[in-house]
């Protein structure tokens, strides 16, 4: 479960993330304007750290602080955080970690009347000492690497990382927790797992990424005026609600609500091409989920062109929505989108033929629809990516991408990345947390639900949320990133802490939109407001 939060000040709906070049060189840029751009960063630290200190240990004065300390500047602002913090009474301790350190750091913690001890690596009593003062600190400031970190800590920073990783007192990170890439979110080697990650002057792309988000704990960032100096992010993280079942603010701007006299076709019509005879519970997920999210209609299209009344699946999707149409494809009426794939077994269903090589409406292709979507793509017979939305999971992303032809990649992000290139539709990447990325560029992690939603099904429910928004004239990277959210919120509801099975995500799906649509939007009053909204259907995220 993600542990990543913000201080609760913090405004948007999205949390834009950056590359650490961008970063540095927007500090470069900062400095030379004749700002002491650490100064500012350690007086913050030293404040979030003051603050943990009375939060945990009942105060600052006399409590113990250790400060991990690498090579460069960000063991420097450690060093002038923990000078503050012993002019406010605690004992600090630094351990110097490396060959070098900040030199005004250093000299202006002793100035404070703090400790400087440099544990030899080689010297096993050293290490040891060491880590005991870290394991009985009332806090630990991990100021061993920053952005101009290279792969996994070395050194006797590693050594005592290693010792102490377990270890149950507080801890802050200093810009980031070091072994923690700034780009990717990788970790490698031992880290630190952080209560509280000050960033200083942007919130670094890694620390808001799948892998990385974990170790963050709360997230604050620091203001140094970087704004002007800093290119377009690379990534957003979608905020919750301040609660991971509370939908965020995002959901509560961009949600598409019916006009005041709306009708049926004008909400949008969504084609479900799902479910065969070996999962018709596909089917009824979606269909189901779908009516959930506030779709005009859903026409129910059985497989093998069978008319409703011969067709098996027809009657159990009709008993979960009853207000649905059950069409054969050749009979299907109208539909502003489509939800593909759920539930298809055959690779030649006529569905997937039909929406994927013919049709011109907007549609999710998720399961059985994926990989047709990257052979029609290599034969240059997709119709209109740019309409599409793809759903995979991290194995029908690797098979998507092997039909693809591309190139092995570690990261599942950036094969993901890739496929968005080839096939130029949006990619939804499911997982702990999901990932959306758009061919515009434009990446979007949403935080995941429960890890009781690893459970068959789950990604039926959610490509029935995303379908009805599609069918609503959402575009395809905005629903994908409004659809995974709702979803994840209404799998914290679901579980409550325990087990829940799909059709119990499905139920909540419609709580958490109505709840998202009577929130108060920051600034801007009652996010409902009464009137009618207007859905632009530009809109990349
Ligand atoms: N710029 C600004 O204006 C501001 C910057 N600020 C702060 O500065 C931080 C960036 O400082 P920085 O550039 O000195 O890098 P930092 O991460 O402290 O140390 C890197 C050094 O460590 C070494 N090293 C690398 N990898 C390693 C490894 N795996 N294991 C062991 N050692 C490794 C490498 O040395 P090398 O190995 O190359 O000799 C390199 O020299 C930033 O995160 C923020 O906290 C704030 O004060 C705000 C204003
Ligand atoms: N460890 C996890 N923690 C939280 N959510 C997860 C985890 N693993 C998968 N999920 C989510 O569960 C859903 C599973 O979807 P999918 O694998 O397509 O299931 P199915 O095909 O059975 O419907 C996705 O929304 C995914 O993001
Ligand atoms: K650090």
């Amino acid at each position: 479960m993600s542990t990543l939060t913000w201080t609760p000040d913090a405004p948007g709906e999205l949390l834009p993330g950056w590359r650490a070049a961008d970063v540095a060189a927007a500090d470069a840029a900062r400095l030379a304007t004749g700002v002491d751009l650490m100064a500012v960063a350690a007086h913050a630290l030293a404040g979030r750290c003051a603050a943990l200190l009375r939060e945990r240990a009942g105060g600052v004065s006399g409590r113990a602080v250790v400060l991990l300390v690498g090579p460069g500047n960000n063991g420097g602002d450690a060093l002038l955080a923990g000078a503050s913090l012993r002019r406010r009474g605690a004992g600090v301790t630094a351990l110097l970690l490396a060959d070098r350190a900040h030199e005004g750091g250093v000299a202006g913690l002793r100035a404070a009347g703090g400790r400087v001890i440099r544990p030899h690596p080689d010297d096993e009593a050293d290490l040891h000492h060491a880590a005991d003062l870290v394991r009985d600190a009332d806090l630990v400031v991990d100021g061993v690497l920053g952005i101009g970190a290279r792969g996994a800590v070395r050194g006797a920073a590693h050594d005592l990382l290693e010792r102490v990783a377990l270890r149950g007192g507080a801890v802050v990170a200093c810009d980031l927790p070091s072994g923690l890439d700034p780009d990717t979110g990788a970790l490698s080697g031992p880290v630190l797992p952080a209560d509280v990650t000050v960033t200083f002057g942007a919130a670094k792309a890694g620390l808001l990424l799948p892998r990385g988000r974990h170790v963050v704990g709360e997230l604050v960032v620091v203001d140094l005026g970087l704004e002007e100096h800093l290119p377009d992010p690379a990534l957003h993280l979608v905020r919750d609600g301040g609660a991971p079942d509370l939908p965020g603010p995002h959901v509560a701007v961009r949600w598409p609500r019916p006009w005041r006299d709306a009708d049926k076709y004008a909400r949008g019509v969504l084609g479900v091409a799902a479910g065969d005879d070996r999962y018709p519970g596909a089917a009824v997920l979606a269909c189901s989920a779908a009516a959930a999210s506030g779709v005009g209609m859903v026409r129910y299209v059985p497989a093998d062109g069978r008319a409703a009344a011969v067709d098996p699946v027809g009657p159990l999707v009709l008993r979960a929505v009853p207000e649905l149409l059950v069409q054969p494809l050749a009979d299907v009426g109208r539909v502003q989108a489509w939800v593909v794939g759920p539930g298809v077994s055959e690779p030649d269903d006529p569905r997937v033929r039909h929406v994927l090589e013919e049709a011109d409406e907007p549609a999710v292709v998720d399961a059985g629809a994926l990989q047709a979507a990257a052979r029609l793509t290599r034969e240059g017979t997709l119709r209109r990516p740019d309409r599409l939305l793809l759903t995979p999971h991290r194995g029908e992303l690797e098979r998507v991408a092997g039909v693809l032809g591309l190139e092995r990649r570690e990261d599942a992000v950036d094969t993901a990345r890739d496929v968005v290139a080839r096939t130029g539709a949006v990619v939804l990447l499911k997982g702990a947390d999901t990932v959306v990325l758009t061919p515009e560029g434009r990446t979007t992690v949403v935080p995941g639900g429960p890890p009781w939603l690893a459970t068959a099904g789950a990604g039926d429910v959610l490509a029935g949320v995303a379908g009805a928004l599609l069918a609503a004239g959402t575009a395809p990277g905005r629903a994908a990133t409004l659809a995974a959210h709702v979803h994840a919120v209404a799998a914290h509801r679901a579980s409550r802490g325990g087990p829940l099975h799909a059709a119990l995500v499905a139920d909540e799906v419609r709580g958490v939109v109505a709840d998202a649509l009577g929130a108060r939007v920051p600034g801007e009053g009652l996010a409902s407001g009464g009137a009618p909204v207007l859905w632009d259907d530009g809109a990349r995220d």
